[in-house]
């Protein structure tokens, strides 16, 4: 039964605190005034949607994170708009990014990093069933809630759609090689973005980070895939990674093979915790 949807406006809330930056605006931490309820205000300037055309990719992502109920998916619970800003009304994530806390242990041990994968390919597996494709998980879109459970944040790049996308989105580090070398990508793009993110949390870094971004292009292309010494991580894991890292989409494991996994099976701690 959904809570009819109310009219929201600026003078609902309590402005406290900006959060961080994203791409097109700011993120404050507010409270709705009647309920005392916490959230976080996405702050997007039209000027800026209009500069960077993305007026349409913001509705869409609006539509899709609005419909999308699952607790490794942060919640939009709505959106309003004054003369020159677009607000939309996100749940809280306490303990913020993942990133942080990456950069802060500089990497994560394999407990951690299994229970995060076995979160993200729920909640991706959840994305798919409902035609949605991330494109853009980063550790940047990857937030923590006051439990330290694991929230993607921005369906920024996200597309509802069956059909091949071609458009270039993400973070070079994450793009996979049907996009760097532009032919179409579908679902498998989400999974292969789970091997980046899978090696950066176990060794604190991307596989195919280079000097250059040709470098990077070029590693990416070759999935020129090594693992250091150290930090010592498990034939397991390695195997995950290399059955993820693979350039052809269709031979990448599927969500349902990574649930499954014994480096998974082994490390994940299903309450995502
Ligand atoms: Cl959407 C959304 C919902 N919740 C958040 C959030 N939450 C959050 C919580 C706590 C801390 N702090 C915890 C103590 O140490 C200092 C940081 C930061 C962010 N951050 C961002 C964000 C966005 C861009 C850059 N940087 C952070 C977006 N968010």
């Amino acid at each position: 039964n959904e809570s009819p949807k109310r009219q929201w406006s600026l003078k609902d809330f309590d402005v406290g605190k900006p959060l961080g930056k994203g791409k097109f605006g700011r993120v404050y931490l507010a409270r709705e005034v009647r309920s005392k309820y916490i959230v976080a205000l996405k702050v997007i300037f039209r000027e800026q949607m209009k500069k960077y055309g993305i007026h349409r990719q913001l509705m869409r992502e609006m539509e899709i994170q609005t419909s999308l109920r699952h607790p490794n998916i942060l919640r939009l619970y709505g959106w309003f708009h004054d003369a020159e800003r677009i607000f939309m009304i996100l749940e809280y994530a306490h303990r913020g990014e993942l990133y942080r806390e990456l950069r802060k242990n500089g990497h994560l041990s394999e407990k951690q990093a299994a229970t995060y994968m076995l979160s993200l390919a729920q909640a991706l597996a959840y994305c798919h069933e409902k035609d949605v494709i991330h494109r853009d998980i980063k550790p940047e879109n990857l937030l923590l809630d006051h439990e330290g459970r694991l929230k993607i944040g921005d369906f920024g790049w996200a597309v509802q759609s069956r059909s091949k996308r071609y458009t270039m989105c993400g973070t070079l580090d994450y793009l996979a090689p049907e996009m760097v070398e532009n032919k179409g990508h579908d679902f498998a793009i989400d999974n292969w973005t789970m091997g980046i993110l899978c090696y950066e949390f176990l060794y604190g870094v991307p596989p195919f980070e280079a000097e250059s971004q040709n470098d990077t292009f070029k590693r990416i292309r070759k999935v020129e895939l090594n693992f250091p010494s150290t930090p010592h991580i498990s034939t397991e894991a390695k195997d995950l990674i290399g059955r993820l890292l693979v350039k052809d989409a269709s031979k990448r494991l599927s969500l349902q093979e990574i649930v499954e996994h014994p480096w998974i099976i082994k490390n994940a701690d299903p309450s995502g915790i």
